[in-house]
């Protein structure tokens, strides 16, 4: 398990086909938003290819072996991990940031041209994704 968010765990794992890393976010479908972000994202996958947006390769759904239901998404695998531990890295004993995570106000500055250039894709290619969601 690498992490966690609201919708549910996220697992590393290796596809057997081809060993390429993915994340596998396991939804918690007791949370009823999350049915809604698996169809979002589902409809995500079908339409969205973007340089700064993590690509969806697939997605299953079905029943697991005591007999519940299971929805998953495969992503590709982002070996830097997630940007908010990059935005805002954890503080060690003495208030001080870990330098080796540190981003300069350049990097930061280009964070955000490049979030606002996949929200703008976003907004105008793919309006479906923010109905669902
Ligand atoms: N494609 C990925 N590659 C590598 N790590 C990932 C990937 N997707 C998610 N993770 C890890 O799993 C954690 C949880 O991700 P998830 O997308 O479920 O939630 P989130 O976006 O961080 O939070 P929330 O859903 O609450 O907004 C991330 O913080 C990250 O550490």
């Amino acid at each position: 398990m690498i992490g966690e968010g609201s919708f549910g765990a996220v697992y590393k794992g290796i596809l057997p086909s081809n060993g390429q890393n993915v994340a596998v976010k396991v939804l918690k479908l007791e949370e009823q938003r999350a049915g809604r972000s698996f169809m979002a994202e589902c409809a995500a996958s079908r339409n969205i290819r973007h340089q700064n947006l993590v690509k969806i390769i697939t997605s299953c759904s079905g029943i697991d072996i005591r007999g519940e239901d299971f929805k998953a998404l495969v992503f590709e695998f982002m070996p830097n991990g997630s940007l908010d531990k990059w935005l805002h890295p954890a503080l060690d004993e003495m208030g001080v940031n870990d330098s080796s995570t540190r981003l300069t106000a350049v990097q930061r500055l280009n964070v955000a041209i490049d979030v606002a250039r996949a929200v703008d894709y976003l907004h105008y290619h793919c309006w479906i994704v923010f109905f669902l969601i």
